[in-house]
């Protein structure tokens, strides 16, 4: 169920950092295609030699991009498998992840937040129709393919990027320190990954987006992050009261209790409207 690309090829450019027993690069790929040569920018996913047991999670998480097509997920051109190295090749998003992009940036509007909130609302609104869960929805794997100039208020265009490796085949260590993005229950029982986990980690996600890109519990060890649930907290609330209600209600402990994707979508809609008018009187009094 993949596209099986040669490895004579692709082209390594620089390193873009690292993942979860992955190395990540800015790559190239050429292609033949009625007789011309083709060079498309791309992503190039290593996965780490020494983590080769993992090599069917790493593609299995690939094939679940490749299998469905949306605008706001990430397109997998295929695979790429030679000696020890195993590759996979991801479309190239020219701005790169949302949270180092909301860190470097600071001040975006509030309605610019709200139309990223939105798209990956529909994309999870979409996976969720599929009774497909992703497993690791955090601003690190959403990517920005268009800034829109945030103060001209021309729209964002985020794609969701790959799960990567199933959390069923982490260290504990590694699944403790994606608290509070991965569900409680799934610290429990990993394996009873769920869509309602997705919800837990759009709220995570929600709060980052609204808190300038930073890690919620950033700076926390493990041992407190997991205290973090074991005593029922809940991440600091904006003074902003409906988008605090809705990130609490995703991050309910409670799965069942979890709102749908289209109940989130519904209030992502009336949070516009409460929040460009709230944005439009803090502006008013400044004046
Ligand atoms: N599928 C993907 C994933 N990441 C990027 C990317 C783009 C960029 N400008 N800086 C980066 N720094 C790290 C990753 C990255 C692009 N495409």
């Amino acid at each position: 169920q993949f596209h099986m690309i040669k490895y004579e090829d692709l082209r390594w450019c620089e390193s873009l950092g690292q993942g979860s027993f992955t190395r990540i690069f800015k790559g190239s790929k050429i292609d033949i295609r009625d007789g011309e040569r083709h060079v498309t920018d791309v992503l190039l996913k290593e996965l780490d030699a020494n983590h080769k047991n993992c090599w069917e999670s790493f593609f299995e998480a690939a094939s679940l991009m490749s299998q469905i097509s949306h605008k706001h997920l990430l397109l997998v051109y295929g695979i790429s498998v030679h000696r020890s190295k195993n590759v996979m090749v991801q479309e190239f998003v020219k701005f790169g992840a949302l949270d180092l992009f909301l860190k470097r940036e600071g001040s975006v509007s509030v309605s610019w937040k709200l139309d990223v909130a939105k798209q990956l609302a529909s994309v999870l609104n979409f996976l969720e129709e599929k009774n497909i869960t992703h497993g690791n929805i955090c601003a690190k794997n959403l990517l920005l393919a268009r800034e829109g100039d945030a103060s001209q208020g021309s729209s964002p265009f985020i794609k969701l990027s790959d799960p990567g490796i199933n959390v069923t085949m982490l260290g504990r260590d590694v699944v403790l320190d994606r608290i509070p993005w991965v569900a409680p229950e799934v610290l429990e029982a990993p394996e009873r990954l769920e869509l309602e986990c997705d919800k837990w980690s759009f709220g995570a996600t929600l709060w980052e987006i609204f808190n300038g890109g930073q890690a919620p519990l950033q700076g926390l060890d493990l041992e407190r992050k997991l205290q973090f649930y074991e005593t029922y907290k809940q991440l600091p609330s904006s003074e902003w009261t409906e988008l605090a209600d809705l990130i609490s209600q995703c991050m309910n402990y409670q799965p069942a209790f979890r709102p749908s994707c289209r109940s989130i979508i519904r209030q992502l809609n009336s949070l516009i409207t409460s929040g460009t008018s709230r944005e439009l009187i803090a502006v008013k009094k400044l004046q």
